[in-house]
């Protein structure tokens, strides 16, 4: 296993690394965070904690309801803009939120998803500012967040420190599209070991006995990836979805929630119709908020978008 590990680790360290050094992270405010090693609040402000991810769907299904899963870019446009399009999100009933830590090769992505993570690390956002965002954020939102990286910044930081770190801020899920499913054991164990639920991916190509052995090892919900290809908005969602959809749910009873393509309301009611008890949004939400004229329009417009879609839900 290690010497997998390690051959992985190879493989992904040819890849360019992009760490900057970041400014610290800003709030609107303008006060600056920085990444603290020990924070000890005066006052602690407990609030019910936030289930996490499989507890979610839980709830969900006995209220009769599909999950809506959101995706955006950290960092895209600014950081600030991600700590508010977080609480947009969580206000507007996302069930569940997915914040992707942008990455100078992000494989699997379509090109809205591709310019979002250009222009994020371009304004220098590191992981760092990220966590220092998210420790002041996450407290605030009702919604569990499933953290989005490539497999790359997990071995640069080392699994351990990376699943810890990851869990003093309070996230709850951890999704790595490009980690075979071969090279998931030390990172099963050692998000187990901080409660991190590790949601793995199954294709419409996947082999049923290899779709078995992932939706088996998926911790949280298993990711129907709804066509082949990278991520971005498609004019309709593959009819393949269905038929995936039933195959998969006679191997587990866990939730199984959609992505890949879906950008309209229709698209959401299609999919949940279709049995899914979560549907995912991502290229769409990213092109509102990062191809907007400002921040504040992109807010305003992420608001907007992300009511329309959630009201598309039976
Ligand atoms: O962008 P789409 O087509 O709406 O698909 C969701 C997708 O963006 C999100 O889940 C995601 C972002 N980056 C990924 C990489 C691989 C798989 C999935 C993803």
């Amino acid at each position: 296993m290690a010497l997998s590990l390690k051959s992985a680790a190879a493989g992904f360290l040819q890849l360019k690394n992009h760490n900057t050094i970041s400014p610290p992270y800003r709030f609107p405010s303008g006060k600056a965070f920085v990444s603290t090693k020990r924070f000890t609040p005066m006052a602690v402000i407990t609030t019910a904690p936030t289930l996490g991810l499989s507890d979610t769907f839980s709830k969900l299904k006995k209220q009769g309801k599909v999950a809506f899963i959101p995706y955006i870019t950290a960092g895209d446009p600014d950081l600030s803009t991600t700590a508010e399009a977080l609480k947009v999100l969580d206000s507007c009933g996302s069930d569940i939120i997915e914040l992707g830590v942008p990455y100078s090769d992000p494989l699997a992505d379509g090109p809205v998803i591709q310019a979002a993570a250009t222009r994020s690390l371009a304004k220098g956002t590191n992981f760092n500012a990220i966590l220092a965002m998210l420790k002041e954020v996450v407290p605030q939102l009702s919604c569990p967040i499933a953290l989005f990286t490539y497999y790359n910044p997990i071995l640069k930081r080392g699994v351990e420190q990376f699943m810890s770190t990851v869990k003093d801020v309070g996230i709850h899920g951890l999704v790595v599209p490009d980690v075979p499913l071969e090279e998931t054991e030390i990172l099963r164990r050692e998000a187990l070991k901080n409660k991190i639920e590790l949601v793995l991916l199954t294709t419409p190509t996947t082999p049923t006995d290899r779709m078995k052995a992932i939706v088996e090892a998926s911790e949280g919900f298993v990711y129907l990836v709804s066509s082949i290809g990278v991520t971005g908005s498609r004019a309709s969602v593959s009819g393949r979805v269905l038929s995936l959809l039933s195959e998969i749910k006679e191997a587990t009873s866990k939730p199984v929630a959609v992505g890949f393509g879906i950008s309209k309301p229709e698209h959401v009611k299609q999919v949940a119709g279709w049995g899914a008890d979560g549907v995912i949004v991502g290229s769409a939400m990213v092109k509102v908020l990062g191809e907007a004229k400002s921040p504040e329009e992109g807010l305003k417009e992420l608001e907007t978008f992300t009511k329309s879609l959630k009201s598309a839900i039976p």
